[in-house]
């Protein structure tokens, strides 16, 4: 049977500082049976050195179409460029089914990947010698409705692939999961982190898969998986990804554009958001946190929480003369009724230190700021 090795504690709290100055060593493992899935070769693994992982070695299965647009302030907030910041450059390796624009290659590596193809995804581990894989790929809550047959293949399928390459090469594994894994039957104000969960969305049922796959391989295999539960990211970048929280990145763009927005879901809609700034810190800070101050695997996070009207009205403060209309999705409507209204996060808090930077009227300042100087770039061209 292939074996899996993980690394000893004081191991691990030398890859998690990587910047301590430790010498390079070679790290004593103790071994686990392992039989996730039968593998063509001997899955064993020599000993770390840890000379070789000064700097994790991170692959991302690409978060956020933004970066993917050509927008000129996308520089300043994609995922990649987060982290290729953090990591090096050359570090940091994209993955996508869908061609990049020329930025997304000239700061660094990126690579076709669909997430279903288990061969490619293990051959793209080994040769790049990857130790951290941060996996974003998924269909959202309305288009995953719309496909739930598909949603089922990337986000269960492309799921179990990346598990068991993650267990297998000893990769330590981040999976956003979301206020989509809640349901109706959940406490809804707040939403504490262990509560039921019966989401009535594919997308909430498979993130919910994730969470518990994820824990389980934790459990079982000594994967070091690591989740967090995002609200709704809003980002001056993003395209519609199909999500039931898109409205709140729309009302932006359409605000400056036009000065018309009309609105999907019902005025008095509260959930729990946060601006993409605060999700990307708060995922580098879960995946560099000693694994001895996690009491939990997966952990709710929050910022703020609003409706429609709120944020509408605080939009209007930048710019009175916006017009905000309503006309209700009555898919997405049902989505967001049954989703959280405040997310508590008080592990995530006590535990590792997580604080939002990012309130209501921070988050619009910033989002008119990067629209408003991209459509004056626009319009200069
Ligand atoms: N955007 C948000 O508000 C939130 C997002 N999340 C999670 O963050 C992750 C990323 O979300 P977004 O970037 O907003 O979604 P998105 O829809 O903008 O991007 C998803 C990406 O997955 C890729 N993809 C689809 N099928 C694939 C396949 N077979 N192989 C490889 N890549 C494939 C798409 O090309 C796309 O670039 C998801 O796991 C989502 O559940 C969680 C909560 C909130
Ligand atoms: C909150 C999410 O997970 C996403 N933005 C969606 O609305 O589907």
């Amino acid at each position: 049977m292939p074996v899996i090795r993980t690394l000893s504690k004081v191991a691990k709290q030398a890859l998690l500082n990587p910047g301590c100055g430790c010498q390079p060593i070679t790290v004593a493992v103790r071994t686990i049976s392992f039989s996730p899935r039968q593998v063509t070769s001997d899955a064993s693994f020599h000993s770390v050195s840890f000379s070789e992982t000064d700097h994790p070695k991170v692959l991302i299965t690409v978060f956020r179409r933004e970066c993917f647009s050509s927008s000129s302030s996308c520089v300043f907030k994609c995922n990649f460029l987060f982290h290729r910041k953090r990591f090096g450059n050359k570090n940091v390796i994209l993955s996508d089914i869908r061609k990049p624009p020329s930025h997304v290659f000239y700061s660094g590596p990126f690579i076709y990947s669909d997430i279903l193809d288990y061969k490619n995804l293990r051959e793209i581990v080994v040769n790049n010698r990857i130790t951290w894989l941060v996996h974003y790929s998924a269909l959202l809550s309305a288009v995953g409705e719309a496909n739930v047959s598909l949603a089922r293949d990337v986000n269960i399928t492309g799921l179990h692939n990346i598990l068991d390459i993650a267990a297998e090469h000893g990769l330590r594994l981040f999976v956003p999961s979301t206020i989509g894994a809640f349901g109706p039957t959940s406490p809804r104000n707040p939403t504490p982190d262990l509560c039921v969960q019966r989401p009535r969305t594919i997308y909430g049922v498979s993130k919910v898969h994730a969470e518990l796959m994820g824990e389980y391989y934790h459990h079982r295999y000594g994967l070091d998986f690591r989740c967090l539960r995002y609200p709704g990211i809003i980002s001056a970048d993003s395209q519609p990804g199909g999500g039931t929280t898109d409205y709140a990145v729309a009302i932006f763009h359409d605000a400056v554009k036009t000065g018309k927005f009309e609105c999907n879901l019902k005025p008095d809609t509260r959930l729990p958001m946060m601006y993409i700034e605060d999700c990307l810190r708060a995922t580098v800070e879960m995946m560099e946190a000693p694994a001895d101050t996690l009491s939990m695997r997966t952990y709710n996070i929050n910022a703020m929480s609003f409706t429609p009207e709120e944020l509408a009205q605080e939009v209007q403060k930048q710019l009175p003369d916006l017009e905000v209309t309503y006309d209700i999705d009555q898919v997405r409507q049902a989505i967001a009724d049954s989703w959280p209204m405040n997310f508590d996060d008080s592990n995530a808090r006590n535990d590792w230190g997580w604080k939002h930077d990012y309130d209501l009227p921070e988050l619009v300042q910033t989002m008119l700021n990067y629209i408003g100087s991209d459509s004056r770039i626009a319009q200069t061209n």
